[in-house]
């Protein structure tokens, strides 16, 4: 059975998205548009629009052309969406890079992206610079800011002076890659997402019915813009609107409630983490949060009791969920504003022009009985255009119909709404964040001292899921600790993918094909927990 959306179709938004976002910045003139929560620093609207065209002018003058893959590594940052928009306006793809990434982790990225530009901060700069070492091909590698650090290196800064003409670049947006942000997808390593101007765009058409913005609105960015959400959310659709974007670099807990009360923050989108310290921690009582209207959660499964817990201790409306995938521009369902009490837990309703299957877990050529657990099907213009040079992992995503084979298991009710309830992928999600188990086993396998290995999500004292390894010792490794092991990865993976639980074991169970059977694991996982309670 194929769920069609109770809503209305939108017309698909065939424009580039500097355009689809900034096309009506010049009028918005001097509302502000972003502010650093940091340091109160401002750009207003007019500025905003004036500074990626000068961006993009810059970039084309040294070089930049259509197709080009630009790397923008960097927190969140005021100038973050003026890099971005002035990239596309100048015809490049941006690869979105996550701040944390070791040199090695960022030098896999600039390989398979092909990216010959790096925009960074100068923080950063020594690990862009070991990354461009590792891989060659990049040309140059320009910093957001300015500082003694980056002496050598243009300044986006530099590029606002620039007397270059704007370039005019023609730009196809239902073929050309916009975003080619990095997910493991349902299973393996980390891929590039093509994402076109018209996929991201169409759906911001999709979801601006149901959570609507306006000039009076005051958006917190403290998720990433370099994900998906944050990029869309959190940049995209507020900038849109013309709502101004109060940016954080990261999440601590203080700074951010202290930035809800200062700048009047009207709406968040958060991931369960922060619904959970929003719940639950003594600080928040501290602060003045009563301009908050609504909070909206995605990224990772949200338990309804926190949620409710959330929105009574704030006195809120209850907290909307939303559900989707990179690989899905990201969103396919949501929970509207206007529906005042949403059933507990539901991810929300299908978005206008989506489609949606459930299929058994048992057989996949079967639809699930309504109203019982299967597999999420989804099909709509918001299914990515596939994986950078990777067709066969394409077509493993996305089948012959057109049809994007989440990896996540959910049902719906008989109202439509849907739940999700566990996944079939292979992948953890650590608080929002992705981590593939076939990465963390192919550095595992890199320690001289084990001899096999094997990753599954476990979850810990507060509920996260975190990444446990079973490891298997090679010979003359008797002294060899859990500890050893971890922080051997510790000190080679960004902070979220570190392994957080470790154990030995005497062989990784293993399918005649070599596949690792990751149930096993789980089912050995649960039996060891059920003997300890
Ligand atoms: C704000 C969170 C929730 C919590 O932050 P945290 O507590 O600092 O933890 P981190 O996970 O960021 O950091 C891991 C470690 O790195 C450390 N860290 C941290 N930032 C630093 C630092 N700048 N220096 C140095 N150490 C540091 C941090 O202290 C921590 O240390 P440790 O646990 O001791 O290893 C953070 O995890 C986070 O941003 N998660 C969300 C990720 C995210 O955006 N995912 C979206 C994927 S796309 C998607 O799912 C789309 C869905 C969607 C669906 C439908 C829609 O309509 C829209 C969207």
């Amino acid at each position: 059975m194929v769920f069609r959306s109770e809503y209305a179709d939108v017309p698909a938004l065939d424009v580039p998205i500097h355009e689809a976002v900034l096309g009506e910045a010049a009028g918005f003139g001097d509302t502000v548009a972003l502010i650093d929560g940091t340091n109160g620093m401002s750009l207003t609207y007019a500025q905003l629009d004036g500074f990626h065209r000068r961006i993009a002018a810059a970039l084309a003058e040294a070089g930049l052309r259509k197709g080009d893959v630009l790397a923008l590594h960097s927190p969140n940052t005021i100038a973050y969406p003026a890099v971005f928009y002035g990239a596309t306006r100048a015809g490049a793809s941006v690869t979105t890079v996550h701040p944390l990434a070791t040199a090695e982790e960022f030098a896999k990225q600039l390989a398979d992206s092909g990216a010959k530009w790096i925009v960074t901060v100068s923080p950063l700069l020594d690990t862009a610079r070991r990354a461009a070492e590792l891989t060659g091909g990049v040309q140059e590698i320009y910093v957001c800011d300015q500082a003694p650090a980056s002496e050598g290196h243009t300044s986006i800064l530099d590029m606002l002076s620039s007397t270059a003409p704007e370039p005019a670049v023609a730009i196809d947006p239902g073929e050309d890659v916009a975003a080619l942000p990095y997910s493991s997808g349902t299973t393996g390593t980390p891929k590039g997402v093509m994402l076109t101007h018209r996929s991201i765009g169409t759906n911001l058409e999709q979801l601006r019915p149901f959570i609507p913005m306006g000039e009076a609105d005051r958006i917190l960015a403290v998720l990433p813009f370099f994900h998906i959400y944050g990029l869309t959310a959190l940049m995209n659709a507020p900038l849109r609107c013309g709502s101004t974007v109060v940016v954080l670099p990261r999440f601590d807990l203080a700074q951010f409630l202290e930035a809800i009360q200062t700048h009047r923050i009207t709406g968040l989108y958060v991931a369960p983490p922060i619904v959970l310290a929003l719940a639950k921690h003594p600080l928040v009582g501290e602060y003045d949060l009563s301009s908050l209207r609504y909070i909206v959660s995605a990224a990772a499964p949200l338990d309804a009791e926190l949620a409710e817990a959330c929105s009574a201790r704030l006195g809120l409306p209850p907290v909307r969920q939303a559900y989707g995938m990179t690989e899905l521009s990201p969103g396919t369902h949501v929970v509207p504003l206007s529906v005042e009490e949403p059933p507990a837990g539901t991810v929300g309703k299908l978005l206008p022009n989506t489609e949606m299957r459930i299929v058994s877990l048992e057989d996949p050529a079967r639809d699930a009985e309504p109203g019982t657990d299967g597999e999420i099907l989804i099909r709509g213009p918001q299914v990515m255009k596939g994986y950078l040079g990777r067709p066969d992992a394409t077509a493993d995503m996305i089948d012959a119909d057109g049809w994007v084979h989440t990896g996540d298991v959910g049902r719906t009710d008989e109202d439509g709404w849907l739940y999700v309830v566990d996944r079939v992928k292979e992948l953890i999600k650590y608080k929002g964040y992705q981590v593939a188990p076939a990465e963390l086993e192919a550095l595992l396998l890199t320690h001289e001292q084990v001899a096999d290995a094997a990753v599954i999500g476990v979850y810990d004292a507060e509920g996260n899921e975190v990444p446990k390894a079973f490891l298997v010792r090679g010979p003359a490794a008797e002294s060899l600790t859990e500890d050893d092991v971890m922080a051997y990865v510790a000190e080679r993976v960004s902070p979220y993918k570190k392994v957080r639980q470790a154990e030995f074991i005497g062989a990784v169970p293993r399918a005649a094909s070599g596949k690792i059977l990751r149930r096993e694991l789980r089912d050995r996982e649960k039996t060891e927990n059920t003997e300890e309670q």
